[in-house]
């Protein structure tokens, strides 16, 4: 892992730690046990007939960031995200939200963590069929005990969020399924949680309603910098998304950073793979190809920011004929010529974040 520890790095809202989740006969011995544990998928099953949908998994859910968690189909996604709330109780390790410890939470306080503190928003958003678009946002705030005049004006403010004024009146089965999925955004916002937990909430809507919600996900997400787990198995769903992406496989996190951190420096072949296809320069940053400047070279040329992608930067050094600077705050960083970005895009250049030689 090559998260950078930047001096302002948020602070965490989840903490795991160590979390174990084996499903099966006498799952409590499988994470104490060395030699059952580093079995593989098939070989713990032959053993033992567990699976261990999480194993070993610690990261940490830093306040305002969007984590995706991604993987293949079965690589352990749900349960984790699952664990968080205990909707699936984990084998074994240590979850803590805002330092709170979430394994010794009574039922009640249980409760108040899935209503108030950590909502989980479905792929199937449980909408009431006979109830309006405007009850059905209501309904988390009616099941925290809100008064009816209170919440109805809160669910308004809401369905004008997800842009679907004019249709307040209307019942689910009146909507498209983008449409009855915004309902399901909105109830889900109107309930005002710490953290939003998405499951996948998009893959069953077709490609163009798909990257609408996520464009609205994202518009959101700036508007109101909400702390959000996103489960996808999508790629481009989990780099458009992702200020950190957590990529599992067979329940281990293979590899946890930064879009551009996964696609410019895959921890691993799997990850290589699995990055193969993405267009890298529109992933990865100008710092990727940087080198430092050389006698005059500071003082020419267009001038990016630090975060502009490889691809802006061929634009401009394309246009102009120069050496672009990549300059912050005023003071230049340092340079990027032609050579080293068409290097980044084919995949010769020094890893994201090191400046070229
Ligand atoms: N209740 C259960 N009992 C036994 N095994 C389970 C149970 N739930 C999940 N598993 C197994 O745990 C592993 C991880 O499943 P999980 O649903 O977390 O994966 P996922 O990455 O979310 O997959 P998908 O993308 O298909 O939803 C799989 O091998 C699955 O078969």
């Amino acid at each position: 892992m090559n998260t950078p520890t930047a001096p302002h790095t948020p602070p965490s809202v989840f903490a795991v730690r160590d979390l174990w989740k084996v499903f099966g006969p006498k799952a409590d011995r499988v994470p104490g046990d060395a030699g059952l544990a580093a079995l593989d998928a098939a070989g713990l099953r032959a053993r033992t007939g567990c699976t261990a949908a999480v194993r070993d998994v610690s990261f940490d859910v830093r306040k305002g960031e969007v984590f995706v968690v991604m993987g293949l189909s079965g690589s352990g996604k749900s349960t984790l995200v699952r664990c968080l709330t205990r909707l699936i109780e984990p084998t074994s390790g240590t979850i803590s939200i805002d330092g709170e410890d979430v394994l010794s939470m009574d039922a009640g306080r249980l409760r108040e963590l899935r209503r108030h503190r950590a909502a989980m928003v479905f792929q199937h958003f449980g909408l009431l069929p006979h109830r309006s678009v405007l009850d059905n946002v209501a309904y988390g705030l009616e099941i925290q005990g809100v008064g009816r005049a209170a919440r109805r004006e809160r669910a308004a403010e809401f369905v004008t969020k997800v842009g679907l004024e004019g249709m307040e009146h209307r019942r689910p089965g009146q909507l498209s399924g983008g449409q009855q999925q915004r309902v399901g955004l909105a109830r889900a916002l109107a309930v005002d949680p710490e953290v939003l937990l998405f499951d996948e909430p998009f893959s069953a809507l077709d490609p163009l309603i798909r990257r609408d919600m996520q464009e609205e996900v994202v518009r959101l997400h700036r508007e109101e910098g909400r702390t959000m787990v996103f489960i996808t198995h999508d790629l481009s769903e989990a780099l458009r998304l992702g200020d950190r992406i957590a990529l599992m496989r067979d329940g281990r996190i293979v590899q946890l950073g930064t879009p551009e951190e996964i696609v410019g420096s895959p921890a691993d072949d799997y990850v290589r793979d699995f990055v193969r296809d993405v267009p890298r320069e529109q992933v990865l940053t100008v710092r990727a190809a940087m080198r430092p400047a050389r006698s005059t070279e500071s003082e020419a040329g267009p001038a990016l920011a630090p975060d502009a992608t490889v691809h802006e930067a061929i634009e401009a050094v394309a246009r102009t004929g120069e050496t672009a600077r990549v300059v912050q705050d005023g003071r230049c960083l340092g340079v990027v010529d032609q050579a080293a970005l068409l290097g980044v895009v084919a995949g010769v250049a020094a890893p994201a974040g090191k400046a070229a030689a």
